[in-house]
């Protein structure tokens, strides 16, 4: 069967990570949304697409809530979150005058605005676009997968938080990538430990290591565990300015860690 020709609009887009988790409410979008500012750190340029169409909630964290997506020649021209531009955010909260409105949507609606995301946002040049994804698997995760797969080799991020059931989960989400043909970069533990806001120190409130031993067993990297901030939670949920808050969180060197071994795992050129 013939490919389509690879849209426009991806053409500087050099990698694509897909944020996973098992469950809902692990942190896949605190984490996509860390993940990018880390990689803007790391002196890279970032787009986020919020795929998450039932609950999108990174125009909220990154403070861009309420701002309005322009239509250009080559589709629409996504949201800038930081002054120099360098980090771009898509998001289904954007086009919606009620955001409640996207609970009500059916599978086609959504996997027809999914196809419109891949080839109607004008990304400009990428280093790399990371996109959250609602938890589990479900009719967004395919549609994303079916719409991308074909110009570009999809890699995942799969989250998890300590304890064995969502361990579980994330186990189920591990074969739906290998059913799919993600490359899995790694597990990353999220709330692993809770980070004293006085002293940093990190208590591990529930049981750790849930990730690690997920990743062992299942043969792929693991890549590193976030401390629960209860900053940042607030900052998160407040929407403060997080390319500004983020680097004084206890989460900000875990995260940091990540995107670089995120980063030394990928080929250096446009594959
Ligand atoms: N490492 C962390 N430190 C502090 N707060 C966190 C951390 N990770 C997640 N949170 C908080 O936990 C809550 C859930 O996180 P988030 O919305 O990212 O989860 P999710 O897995 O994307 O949820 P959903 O299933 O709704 O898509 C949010 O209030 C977020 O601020
Ligand atoms: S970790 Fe240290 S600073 Fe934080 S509450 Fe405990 S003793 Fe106090």
């Amino acid at each position: 069967m013939e490919t389509a020709a690879e849209p426009e609009n991806l053409a500087g887009v050099r990698h694509i990570i897909l944020v996973l988790s098992g469950k809902g409410g692990v942190g896949k979008s605190t984490i996509s949304t860390e993940l990018a500012l880390a990689l803007h750190h790391e002196g890279k340029k970032v787009g986020i697409l919020d795929v998450d169409l039932c609950g999108p909630s990174i125009p909220r964290m990154l403070r861009a809530q309420g701002k309005a997506v322009h239509q250009c020649d080559r589709g629409w021209v996504p949201v800038f979150v930081d002054r120099e531009q360098s980090i771009s955010l898509m998001s289904v909260g954007f086009l919606l005058e009620n955001p409640d409105e996207a609970v009500v949507w059916r599978g086609p609606k959504k996997n027809a605005l999914i196809k419109q995301f891949v080839s109607d946002v004008a990304w400009g040049e990428l280093d790399c676009l990371v996109v959250d994804t609602p938890p589990g698997t479900s009719d967004e995760h395919m549609a994303v997968v079916e719409a991308l797969r074909p110009y570009r080799p999809l890699r995942a991020l799969v989250v998890t938080t300590p304890q064995a059931v969502s361990v579980g989960d994330v186990r189920r989400e591990l074969t739906f990538c290998k059913k799919t043909g993600l490359q899995v970069v790694g597990v990353v533990e999220n709330m692993s430990g809770f980070a004293c806001p006085h002293c940093a120190e990190c208590t591990y409130v529930f049981s750790r290591g849930g990730g690690e031993e997920l990743a062992r067993l299942a043969g792929v990297p693991f890549l590193g565990s976030v401390p629960l901030d209860p900053e940042l939670t607030r900052s998160l949920e407040e929407g403060h300015d997080l390319t500004q808050e983020f680097p004084k969180s206890p989460a900000f060197p875990a995260l940091t860690s990540i995107a670089r071994k995120i980063l030394d795992g990928l080929p250096a050129t446009l594959s």
